[in-house]
């Protein structure tokens, strides 16, 4: 068994002529956080998206908890846990925190609606997404229409849809974006404590946010890795100043 849930061996994906990622081996611990960051046009969304099967490799495999994933589907995966953060736009603007998370909760089932006509099952799924609105803060949301929510606490409601699907591997894409210092900390706050109890792999371009969560990050440069390891580590790397930070103090930009 390899000290990886997650890891990619010669990951390659062209694109009419042009190679976005080339030959990527990431490795990812279990019960880590980790970061893929790089320069825009890098290839950290098209790794993601490999890694996802939301994309094809052209070559190269990719194993998830011991198995060979390279050509297994999106909807695959994430039944066994290897779940991508929906984007914003997936959760649903006029429904209500609740009700996003209940729909969330009812989606892996695969089980027919009459199933859910079950009052006891009804019972049990109301209370798992009080359990999941209050895990992400948003108790107090519990009736708000998404659309009314402000931004930070709808990446919160998407985190929440998220962990509906039980992952083991979650999977946070830019989960920073477009955020104010507030969000920031509170988001930061509960993707520490999401990932007490399973792996987190983001791109993420804030690097305050990444040298604050990540237990290993990988920097990328034209589809290929240029350096791994902790934050002191790969930010103390003359190559990675030069490529990605810049070569002077501004490293902390
Ligand atoms: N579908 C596609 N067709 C052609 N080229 C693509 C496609 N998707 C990505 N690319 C190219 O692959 C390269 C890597 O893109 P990618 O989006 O993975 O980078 P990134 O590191 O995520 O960048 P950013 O930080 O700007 O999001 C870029 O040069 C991009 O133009």
């Amino acid at each position: 068994m390899s000290e990886f849930i997650l890891e990619t061996e010669n990951l390659t994906k062209y694109f009419a002529g042009f190679t976005a990622v080339d030959g990527v081996n990431l490795g990812v611990r279990e019960g880590t956080i980790h970061a893929l960051i790089g320069p825009n046009g890098a290839g950290k969304t098209t790794c993601f998206n490999l890694i996802t099967k939301f994309l094809q490799p052209s070559s190269g495999t990719i194993r998830y908890a011991g198995h060979d994933i390279t050509r297994s589907t999106p909807h695959h995966v994430a039944r066994d846990g290897l779940v991508r953060s929906f984007q914003i736009s997936a959760v649903f603007p006029h429904l209500t925190a609740l009700e996003n998370v209940r729909l969330a909760l009812q989606r892996p089932t695969g089980l027919s609606f009459h199933f859910w006509k079950s009052s006891r099952v009804l019972e049990r799924l109301h209370e798992r997404a009080y359990e999941l609105l209050s895990a992400v803060g948003l108790s107090e949301f519990t009736d708000t229409l998404a659309v009314e929510m402000p931004y930070g606490r709808k990446r919160a409601l998407e985190i929440a849809t998220t962990l509906a699907l039980e992952p083991k591997v979650m999977l946070l894409d830019e989960p920073m974006a477009g955020m104010g210092h507030e969000d920031i900390a509170r988001v930061s706050d509960l993707i520490r404590q999401v990932a007490q109890n399973r792996t987190v792999l983001m791109v993420e371009h804030n690097l305050e946010v990444v040298a604050n969560l990540s237990d290993t990050i990988t920097v990328l440069q034209r589809g290929q890795i240029l350096a791994e390891g902790s934050y002191d580590e790969v930010s103390q790397n003359p190559e990675v100043r030069e490529a990605y930070m810049g070569t002077g103090d501004e490293a902390e930009a």
